[in-house]
């Protein structure tokens, strides 16, 4: 969305770039200065500019009418878009002819005119909306150590440019040596630019040296730092010391001077920062958490880095696991509002976070994070093999069977609603989500899902629940029951392909704003200790839940939760950097290990 500028910003800022030498420079002729009360003087260039902008546009290949309509409708949205700087710069090897409106920068070569009068230009004709810019930088030619001046070169627009999901940055060189043309075009430009307001200016950026392969710090220094300073976006960077390290800065820390915070690291990191940020909103707004409560909206938006192993939040919001996408999200300003679980138990807040698993997933994630000492992919694997050959059997004192739950859940009812539009005459077609009544069930269950997003990742390119949006207000129960080892094999394996993972008998699924789950047995999936990994047991003591707690698998963290946990779905509780996608465009990983 485009607003209108709202201040005028330094202009001289310098920037020091490539050694390339401009083999030739085109006389300057500003056609406006953005003044819009000296317009009236400037109008005669400006109508000559139009008009042999209008003439150009006539001239194109094609259909005749085609070409009519198209150069009609081009012209109507040129002729809108007030030119505010007319100019020459060298883009490449050639002079243009460079427009700058409110909304874009349009450049075209300069020829000379045909006998018949008209300027063959339209073929050649490239524009770049400033929507999809986010700097504008003086170029000037620098010998190597020098800081500061330098041969002024030209302006460069940085522009954010998207191919499938993936974003990246391409820069545009517009090449004039003239001090007062370029300084005139930085001016401009840059004022439009300051006018998008959901770009931010300060960011608090909290980076985990311990995700994945441990190069989360690697990958802010090189892929995202730069693109930052480039972006004129000031930093406050914690490489976090140990789990809880951001969590407790967000909530002892001001926030004011923010207008964001970032996470560079995994799904657990991405947990633990949500968890923060909204806790910290909870307890500026004075709401009890040893209650059920309402909660309040987090008042900073987050931008996700990927650099963690499965990186489920930032495929879900970007589509890719890609740190300069993430960075060019969060540059900007592109926000999504996302829908957010609370988990509590007996009335009291445990935590914040997207999604659940208790049963299989808390399992194989309670095995993985026991063996850490193996690499990240391999221990993964690992712990679903293990799990999975453990099921329904009894290994010395611990049993690995599936869990006898009493499950309940509150649906989502939407009800439409139509009402007459008195003005248009017309009927409006409205959706509103109503109060249903609890469900409850109880058996024995493998695994057990709620996911207030669609959890995105290579391994499930749709998602691990593909039925719920990132702001649609509602989660995805999913609920295995008990079955054979090769069904629930099966099962899973299908969160690999496109067929439908939940048509089987044992799987139920059910779109809902509340789950209520009380396991019945004790201790059945708090440990599988086996001969074999003993020896690893004695060096990573086993996660053991006493009798009233289970484990539960937090947005890829482990939570040990009370016998009784509720989930509730908060709509749009938090706004992150990036958009809502359909489909992860990730390489697609099959897992190996069944
Ligand atoms: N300095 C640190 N040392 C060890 N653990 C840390 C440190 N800082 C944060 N943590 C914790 O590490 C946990 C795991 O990190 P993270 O999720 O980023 O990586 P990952 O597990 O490799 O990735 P994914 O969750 O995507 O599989 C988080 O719960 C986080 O709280």
């Amino acid at each position: 969305m485009f607003e209108t500028p709202r201040k005028s910003i330094k202009t001289r800022d310098a920037w020091s770039e490539s050694q390339e030498e401009l083999s030739e420079t085109q006389p300057v002729s500003p056609v406006g200065t953005g003044n819009r009360g000296k317009k009236k003087k400037k109008r005669k260039p400006q109508q000559h500019a139009e008009k042999q902008l209008a003439s150009s546009l006539q001239i194109c290949t094609g259909d005749p009418c085609e070409r009519k309509e198209q150069s009609e409708k081009r012209y109507t949205d040129y002729d809108t878009d007030e030119p505010i700087l007319r100019g020459i710069f060298q883009i490449g090897k050639k002079s243009h002819d460079v427009l700058l409106t409110s909304r874009r920068v349009t450049w075209s070569p300069i020829q000379p005119e045909t006998p018949t009068g008209h300027v063959e230009t339209l073929r050649h004709m490239e524009c770049v909306e400033l929507k999809d810019v986010f700097t504008v930088k003086v170029k000037r030619r620098r010998s190597a150590g020098q800081q500061t001046g330098g041969t002024l070169l030209g302006i460069t627009l940085f522009q954010c440019q998207k191919k499938g999901s993936k974003l990246k940055n391409r820069e545009i060189h517009f090449n004039n040596m003239s001090t007062d043309h370029c300084e005139i075009w930085f001016k401009n430009i840059k004022e439009i630019l300051s006018g998008f307001q959901n770009r931010p200016k300060s960011l608090k950026v909290f980076v985990n040296p311990a995700s994945h392969k441990k190069e989360a710090y690697e990958i802010y220094r090189d892929d995202v730092a730069p693109l930052f300073q480039l972006a004129d976006i000031k930093t406050d960077v914690t490489i976090s010391a140990r789990k809880g390290h951001a969590l407790s800065i967000l909530k002892e820390s001001n926030l004011d001077a923010y207008d964001g915070v970032v996470v560079v690291g995994g799904d657990g990191s991405v947990a633990e920062v949500v968890h923060g940020l909204l806790l910290r909103a909870q307890m500026d707004a004075g709401r009890d958490t040893d209650s059920i409560f309402t909660p309040v909206r987090a008042p900073l938006p987050l931008g996700v880095i990927p650099a963690g192993s499965t990186d489920i939040v930032a495929c879900s919001l970007h589509g890719i696991r890609h740190p300069v996408t993430g960075a060019m999200h969060i540059i900007m300003g592109n926000h999504q509002e996302v829908d957010v679980c609370s988990f509590s138990s007996f009335g009291r807040l445990l935590r914040f976070g997207f999604s659940a698993m208790f049963g299989f997933g808390g399992q194989t994630l309670a095995l993985a994070e026991r063996n850490r000492w193996m690499p990240p992919g391999q221990r993964r694997e690992y712990a679903v093999i293990k799990t999975l050959a453990n099921l329904n059997l009894c290994l010395g004192m611990f049993v690995c069977r599936p869990e006898d739950c009493e499950l309940s859940y509150l649906p989502v009812k939407k009800v439409q609603t139509e009402t007459l539009d008195p003005v248009k005459n017309e009927s409006i077609k409205d959706e509103h989500v109503i109060e249903g009544s609890w469900s409850t069930t109880q058996g024995l269950f493998l695994n057990i899902s709620v996911m207030a997003i669609p959890c995105l990742c290579s391994m499930a390119p749709r998602g691990l629940a593909p039925t719920t949006r990132l702001n649609n207000g509602s989660m995805a129960l999913i609920a295995a029951r008990n079955t054979s080892r090769s069904e629930f094999i099966k099962h899973l394996k299908r969160y690999n392909s496109v067929n439908n993972q939940f048509s089987f008998s044992f799987v139920e699924t059910h779109t809902v704003q509340a789950v209520k789950l009380r396991p019945r047995s004790q201790g059945s999936w708090s440990d599988n200790v086996s001969e074999d990994n003993r020896d690893c047991e004695f060096k990573n003591p086993p996660i053991i839940s006493s009798e009233e707690t289970y484990l539960w698998n937090v947005d890829g963290d482990l939570l040990e939760a009370p016998s009784e946990l509720l989930i509730r779905v908060h709509p749009q509780l938090l706004t992150l950097f990036g958009v809502d996608v359909e489909e992860a465009e990730e390489p697609h990983t099959k897992c190996s290990c069944i």
